[in-house]
């Protein structure tokens, strides 16, 4: 079983799935390595700093490399609710994943553009229109280590065939940052 991890750079994707590799017990992809590392992208946006990637291809490459052996396979990246039925999308308020991409080195526009995305829902929005199912967690407060122990509580209720009290706990629509565009 495919389960993605996605939501807005910053928001701890990386840093979530990094700590539950080290726990070896489910299978972790980090979908963004893969794609630049093995070239499954049709062109190269220079001016954006990224790649397009080749959505067949990747989902090709994705369903070759998972691993039996385990219960579940996770994968890390912003384009996981292309692939996975099943997501959890992490948020994170746009003034804290501020600080955190302007610790990256991105643009000012790169930033912006990012922010923005977060504060519209934009994954969140595409996850539910993809996906068959769709928790969310907020990664605003508390720390890396608090948002894993969130993931794994979802993980081991998929596992267990769903449990309502994880599933209404983390239901999406609970995150709103419209306030940023208020003045
Ligand atoms: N509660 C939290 N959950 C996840 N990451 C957090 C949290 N608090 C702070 N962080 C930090 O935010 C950053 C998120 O970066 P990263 O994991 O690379 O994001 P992404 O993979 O989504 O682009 C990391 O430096 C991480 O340590």
């Amino acid at each position: 079983m495919l389960v993605g991890i996605t939501g807005t750079p910053g928001t701890g994707k990386t840093a979530v799935t990094e700590l539950l590799e080290k726990k070896r017990k489910y299978q972790v992809i980090h979908l963004n390595e893969l794609i630049r590392k093995e070239r499954l992208y049709s062109e190269m946006d220079r001016e954006r700093d990224c790649v397009v990637a080749d959505m067949d291809l990747v989902e090709k490459r994705v369903k070759e490399l998972v691993n039996r052996i385990y219960p579940l396979t996770l994968i890390d990246s912003h384009l996981s609710h292309y692939i996975a039925d099943t997501v959890i999308v992490l948020r994170t308020r746009p003034d804290i994943l501020q600080e955190r991409l302007s610790k990256r080195g991105y643009s000012v526009e790169k930033v912006e553009e990012n922010l923005d995305a977060e504060a519209l829902d934009v994954i969140l929005v595409e996850s539910v229109e993809w996906c068959g199912e769709v928790f969310e967690i907020d990664t605003t407060k508390g720390s890396v280590e608090d948002t894993l122990a969130s993931v794994e509580e979802i993980l081991e209720s998929i596992l267990r065939e769903r449990d309502q009290e994880i599933q209404q706990r983390y239901s999406p629509g609970s995150v709103d940052w419209s306030d940023r565009f208020l003045d």
